[in-house]
């Protein structure tokens, strides 16, 4: 049985077609990415598939309950995003910014004489590590680099619904590693792939980076222009005679060296 599952579903906005006849699974457990060129519709279909965006057709099922019957508040306990431009200019903490959208009790933050100090719980604690923003909590987010901004709505994503694992929860991100070091893409992608089996939660994830994808996910969606073109194991999807052509590369396709069966494109000099 599924977490969430979107049947045919079509977006329209200022008369124009921006997704049509998407049929999308996501099971507890998996990791899924959904690929494709600038434009193809990805972080449109990702506002819809969460309930930030409202389909023009189609039914969107999440833990076999239409997505548009949650509250609010349930909805924020089954499934976290983490968008692609959300603006940290603001002056709170990286405290607020993970804990925001879980309430805190208050004896959570201590005053000192001239500072306020956050103690973390054990879940924050676990996550803070998790993501290497322990010694990130006490600072001031709109100064925080762009990767470090990164790392930190991860922090908050996971947070948010860490708890209520056991009742089936995922995640959605979008780009979550574009702004990253190549340490920190392998680290955190690991890790979400990692939390996906021990946690049993669903994942999807936007990336651009397809030989990344290859290697962490457990299945690909292509979308361009609106539409799904395949879906499958990053060998089907991949290996698939048009998949260059899909994103107008000049390159070609081999195997990874210590995991053979993962393909992974390579571009002509
Ligand atoms: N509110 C809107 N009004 C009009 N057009 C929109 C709106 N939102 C998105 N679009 C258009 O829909 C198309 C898909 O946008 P979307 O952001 O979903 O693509 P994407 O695949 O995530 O792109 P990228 O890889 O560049 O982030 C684009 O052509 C975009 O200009």
């Amino acid at each position: 049985m599924y977490y969430l599952t979107a049947t045919n579903i079509c977006y329209r906005t200022r008369n124009r077609e921006i997704l049509s006849g998407i049929d999308f699974e996501l099971a507890l457990g998996e990791f899924v990415v959904i690929l494709g060129p600038n434009g193809a519709g990805k972080s449109t279909l990702l506002r819809t598939l969460t309930g930030f965006l409202t389909p023009t057709s189609g039914e969107i099922f999440l833990q076999q309950k239409k997505l548009g019957s949650y509250s609010i508040e349930l909805l924020a306990e089954k499934r976290a995003v983490m968008q692609q431009q959300i603006s940290l200019d603001i002056n709170l903490s990286v405290f607020d910014i993970i804990t925001f959208a879980k309430p805190q009790p208050s004896s959570l933050l201590t005053q000192s004489t001239n500072n306020s100090h956050y103690l973390a719980d054990d879940t924050l604690c676990q996550i803070l590590e998790m993501t290497e923003c322990t010694s990130l909590l006490n600072r001031d987010v709109a100064a925080l680099s762009g990767g470090e901004k990164q790392r930190v709505l991860l922090a908050r994503t996971l947070y948010q619904i860490w708890d209520n694992s056991q009742e089936g929860t995922g995640i959605f991100l979008d780009e979550p590693t574009s702004a990253l070091d190549l340490y920190f893409q392998q680290h955190l992608l690991k890790l979400i792939k990692q939390l996906s089996v021990e946690k049993n939660i669903a994942v999807c994830a936007i990336l651009h980076d397809v030989n990344l994808a290859a290697l962490y996910a457990d299945r690909l969606y292509v979308l361009k222009e609106g539409k799904i073109l395949i879906q499958g194991s990053p060998n089907t999807v991949m290996t698939h005679s048009d998949f260059l052509n899909w994103y107008n590369l000049d390159g070609g396709i081999h195997y990874h060296p210590l995991a053979i069966t993962t393909p992974q494109i390579y571009l002509r000099p």
